[in-house]
């Protein structure tokens, strides 16, 4: 069994990488940094360390690895492949479907009808499908009809806590124990090569709303409000009885949604978000605040983790007033060296708060939520200014 996964970065080698060798493919990692793709080529293997006190370790063997530029490697990888996985960021997918088009074509050409999935394993609603509308731009008419007999972009939900790494040993990663990674079966091939410690469900909506909309949006919560205190590690954070208390609010909230939408039992509920929140705790691990809300444009769009329940919860009359309170703290994010940071914070300077809801939000200006998330923006710019001023 052969798996390609593009990006080599925390989630890719500490998650996808890992159960996938685990699960017996042999991994080929398309990589940007050409060291690394030399590292993985020589040592074909890396290991895995957990956060947890016995600090266990896995061994990622039956690995190599090629140059993102290196097209033509990369479509004849893919053209006998049973799987490709991502975790480049979904901003990256653009990028890298021109490489994925190429081995689906090469694939096709030479008559290769064996099942071949391809999963987007990105923090987003639909990641898969949106990597299969840019993968389709560069496939030639003629063969796309060809090309749904024998490749498949299942959706998927994966949850692990990865944060940057500050090890000498380039490959080796620390990751959480935690995880959870689920594929919607619905739209897949048969004959595919079961993974590992993957639950597959025919519908994935619950289970990709119950992770965006509590891990994500927790963890960003923390980081908004994090950035905003001065604090540098999510870890800290959550030692603040009154953030902690924001974050655990946002995801009280959010469930609320996720409770009305898919019925529910509130302990159960309830239990998860504590779970969640003794994840991010996690004193094993050192994880930025920078890193967590990282991309804040992206993590403000309609769909994403913030807006999007905030929307559907206002939609059914439920209590939005802490995603309002955290949409605010995460226009606040003037980190210099985050490329979206800086364009929101340009935007609202050259624009204001009214156009920046509406253009990257995506929140017409009549709705209610509209006037709501501007004047909590001006309210808390008003209450942090000078932190704020001294940064940007
Ligand atoms: N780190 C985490 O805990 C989790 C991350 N994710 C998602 O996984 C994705 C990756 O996140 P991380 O691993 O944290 O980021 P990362 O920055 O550690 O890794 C991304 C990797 O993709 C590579 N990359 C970017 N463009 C590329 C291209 N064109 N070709 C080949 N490689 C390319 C980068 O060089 C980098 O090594 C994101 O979408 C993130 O939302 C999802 C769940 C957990
Ligand atoms: O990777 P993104 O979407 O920028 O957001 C960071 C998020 O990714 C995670 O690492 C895992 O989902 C969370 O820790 C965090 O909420």
């Amino acid at each position: 069994m052969k798996a390609i996964h593009f990006g080599a970065g925390n989630i890719g080698r500490g998650f996808i990488g890992l159960l996938l060798s685990q699960s017996g493919f042999e991994v080929t990692f398309v990589a940007r940094n050409e060291k690394k793709v030399q590292l993985l080529q020589q040592q074909r293997r890396y290991s895995v360390m957990m956060a947890n006190e016995a600090r266990d370790t896995e061994l990622v063997r039956n690995i190599n690895a090629v140059n993102s530029r290196n097209v033509e490697k990369i479509a004849n990888e893919i053209a006998d492949a049973d799987l490709v996985t991502t975790a480049v960021g979904l901003g990256a997918l653009e990028h890298i479907a021109e490489s994925i088009a190429a081995g689906i074509e090469l694939k096709l050409r030479r008559d290769n009808r064996k099942p071949l999935h391809i999963i987007a394993c990105e923090n987003a609603i639909d990641g898969s499908t949106q990597l299969k509308r840019r993968v389709l731009k560069h496939i030639p008419e003629e063969l796309r009809k060809v090309m749904e007999e024998s490749v498949a972009f299942p959706c998927t939900a994966v949850d692990r806590i990865v944060p940057a790494q500050a090890d000498d040993n380039p490959l080796r990663v620390t990751v959480e124990p935690y995880f959870e990674w689920v594929i919607d079966c619905s739209s897949m091939l048969e004959g595919f090569p079961e993974i590992e410690g993957v639950k597959y469900v025919d519908d994935l909506e619950p289970y990709i709303e119950r992770k965006l909309f509590t891990v994500n949006t927790g963890h960003c919560v923390a980081a908004y409000y994090g950035y905003l205190e001065g604090y540098e590690t999510i870890q800290e954070v959550m030692g603040d009885a009154k953030l902690r208390r924001r974050v655990i609010n946002a995801m009280k909230e959010t469930g609320e949604l996720l409770r009305a939408k898919y019925h529910w039992d509130k302990d159960k509920h309830r239990r998860y978000i504590e779970r969640m929140a003794r994840r991010f705790s996690n004193p094993g691990l050192r994880d930025d605040v920078l890193r967590v809300g990282r991309s804040p444009l992206r993590k403000l769009s309609l769909n994403d983790r913030l807006v999007r329940p905030a929307m559907q919860a206002h939609r059914l009359g439920l209590g939005t007033e802490h995603l309002v309170e955290a949409i605010a703290a995460a226009m606040m994010f003037d980190h210099r060296e985050d490329p979206e940071a800086v364009q929101l914070q340009k935007a609202l300077l050259a624009r204001g708060a009214d156009e920046v809801v509406t253009q990257y939000m995506g929140i017409p200006q009549k709705h209610a939520l509209h006037q709501t998330i501007t004047s909590q923006y001006y309210k808390m710019k008003h209450q942090y200014r000078p932190a704020i001023a001294s940064r940007f």
